[in-house]
């Protein structure tokens, strides 16, 4: 799914309303239309408080045309202009004299404190205020409104986004943002709700379908996408009738140390549930027997040192190779590993150790081939690109250095954003059950068997972290988010495969499109 710039989508609505032949005030009914029909749904009419806070730009218009409809079909409406600046909006102004023509109770006008309605625990807040307009912080009264929204404790449902939040900025003060339980935003999600910074602000999100134009959402071009089930199932290679396991590849997994093999079985075992044909660890000696005799359909290979890896030779031809997992940063390893990067022909996935390694001496960048995967996890990425003021910085920071050395980036958090070169692309799976030892050795391990079997590195890393992600999934069914381990990961990738295959994901489903960010 397309995730569009502010500026693209003031141009959506523009070209919406020409090629539909409809008035932006007709465009604003039909997105507040879909807010009330939401509502209307869910609330079948139940007399419940419901406190509509209606901005002075489009946002706010929206916001009086859902209570002009909640009105009408008889809701216990409150309806409150919070009176935050001069410059109403047309469409505003033309919902406002409509909602003074459908009730007698007319908006209730808010200046400062004084004027704060109360709000009951139990009632139901609309936040209206700010969408994506906004250009600067709320004045401070507003804040305060924001902060009285959230110590009512009463559900509050955002309007595209919560209030005080920019579509495109980290807001620099935490109270002078809407804290929602639930955001309609309209026809695609903002950024701000996969970020670390700012996805605290909505619990859940889900996209309205306000009818934008079908050529513009096909034909723009977004720096972001959401991977989901749509955008993973057209890129799935089916496994061929006569094929044998050469067909699949070889994967030489490259890692360990005194005391972490088992970083390098969990890796090499991923890379082979993801299907690829044949795997190889190479690892130090004392990891010999563990390795074979926890993971008996790999071959392996061993350094001739005991305890580190000092000498990364070997003589088979691997298709891909997955480096780094407990790896260490001695200074041997070092040496053998920029020996490695020096003759290395097979494509690459560089995880963990090998990346700090990188980090320390970034001279060894500039050995990378083009397309080279590398998969950090936040304090890794720091060491990488260095310090960012916040998200927006990172991901500016992120695609600088995949533009300079022509890599994918994982950066694997709560929502995985794969980089590269200028494009982003944020994955839809996964859950905390995730933040356990060793799934990033397994996403490695993954990453590298679906580029053995051919798939691009780019559509590797996305399909990896997406059935990575799913598997978690699926297995945190069983096992719930504390018990859930990275083994589980592998052992659950097979249900994660056949997931693609079930019921295909309707775009209309509103169980498919209900999102906890
Ligand atoms: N396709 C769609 O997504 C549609 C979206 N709609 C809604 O329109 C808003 C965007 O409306 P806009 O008028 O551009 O801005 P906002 O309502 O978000 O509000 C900002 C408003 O107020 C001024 N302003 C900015 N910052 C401040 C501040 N700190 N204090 C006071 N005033 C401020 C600014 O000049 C704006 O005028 C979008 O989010 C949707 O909700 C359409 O209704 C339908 C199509
Ligand atoms: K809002």
């Amino acid at each position: 799914m397309k995730i569009f710039s502010k500026q693209q989508i003031y141009k959506g609505d523009q070209q919406t309303a020409k090629k539909q032949k409809i008035s932006s005030t007709e465009l604003m009914e039909r997105a507040g239309m879909q807010i009330f029909n939401w509502i209307h749904e869910r609330m079948q009419g139940a007399q419940v408080p419901i406190h509509v806070f209606c901005g002075i730009g489009n946002n706010g218009g929206d916001g009086l045309v859902v209570a002009r409809h909640l009105i009408t079909y008889g809701y216990s409406v409150h309806t409150y202009v919070v009176n935050c600046s001069e410059k109403r909006t047309e469409d505003f102004l033309v919902n406002y004299d409509r909602i003074k023509q459908t009730t007698k109770k007319w908006p209730i006008m808010l200046n400062c404190e004084a004027d704060f309605p109360t709000i009951g625990p139990d009632d139901i807040i609309v936040d209206a205020v700010f969408g994506i307009g906004l250009n600067r912080p709320p004045n401070d009264w507003v804040k305060r409104l924001f902060q009285h929204f959230r110590a009512s404790k009463a559900f509050t449902l955002s309007v595209d986004l919560p209030s005080g939040l920019y579509p495109d900025d980290v807001p620099e003060d935490e109270n002078g943002v809407v804290w929602a339980n639930y955001t309609l935003s309209f026809q695609a999600p903002k950024l701000v709700f996969f970020l670390p910074d700012t996805s605290k602000y909505t619990v859940n999100w889900e996209a309205l379908d306000i009818g934008i134009d079908a050529e513009f959402l096909k034909e723009t071009e977004t720096e972001v996408e959401l991977i989901g089930k749509n955008e993973i199932f057209p890129m799935y290679k089916p496994r061929e009738k006569f094929s044998n396991k050469g067909t699949y590849g070889h994967a030489l997994i490259i890692g360990g140390s005194y005391g972490k093999i088992g970083a390098v079985v969990l890796s090499g075992k991923a890379a082979l549930a993801s299907g690829s044909g044949l795997v190889t660890t190479f690892i130090p000696k004392c990891g010999y027997i563990p390795m074979q005799s926890s993971f008996p359909e790999a071959m392996t290979l061993t350094d001739h040192d005991e305890e580190k890896l000092t000498d990364i030779s070997f003589d088979i031809e691997p298709t891909a190779i997955g480096i780094g997992m407990g790896m260490g940063t001695d200074v041997k390893t070092h040496v053998a590993f920029q020996k490695f990067l020096e003759s290395n022909s097979a494509s690459l996935v560089i995880d963990a150790d090998a990346i700090n390694l990188l980090s320390k001496h970034k001279e060894d960048l500039k050995l990378l081939k083009a397309q080279t995967v590398l998969t950090p996890h936040p304090k890794e990425l720091e060491r990488l690109i260095g310090k960012w003021k916040n998200d927006f910085d990172k991901l500016k920071k992120a695609k600088a250095f995949s533009k300079k050395h022509q890599c994918v980036l994982v950066i694997k958090g709560a929502h995985t954003i794969t980089v590269f070169e200028n494009k982003m692309y944020i994955n839809s799976t996964g859950n905390p059950g995730l933040s356990t030892g060793g799934t990033g050795d397994v996403l490695t391990g993954m990453i590298t068997g679906l580029i053995c079997q051919g798939y691009e590195p780019l559509m590797a890393s996305l399909f990896g972290v997406y059935l990575h992600g799913k598997s978690a999934d699926i297995a945190v069914e069983d096992y719930g988010y504390q018990s859930l381990t990275a083994s589980h990961v592998i052992e659950y990738l097979g249900k994660a495969y056949l997931d693609l295959f079930a019921k295909p994901q309707m775009p209309h489903d509103p169980d498919a499109e209900e999102h906890i960010s």
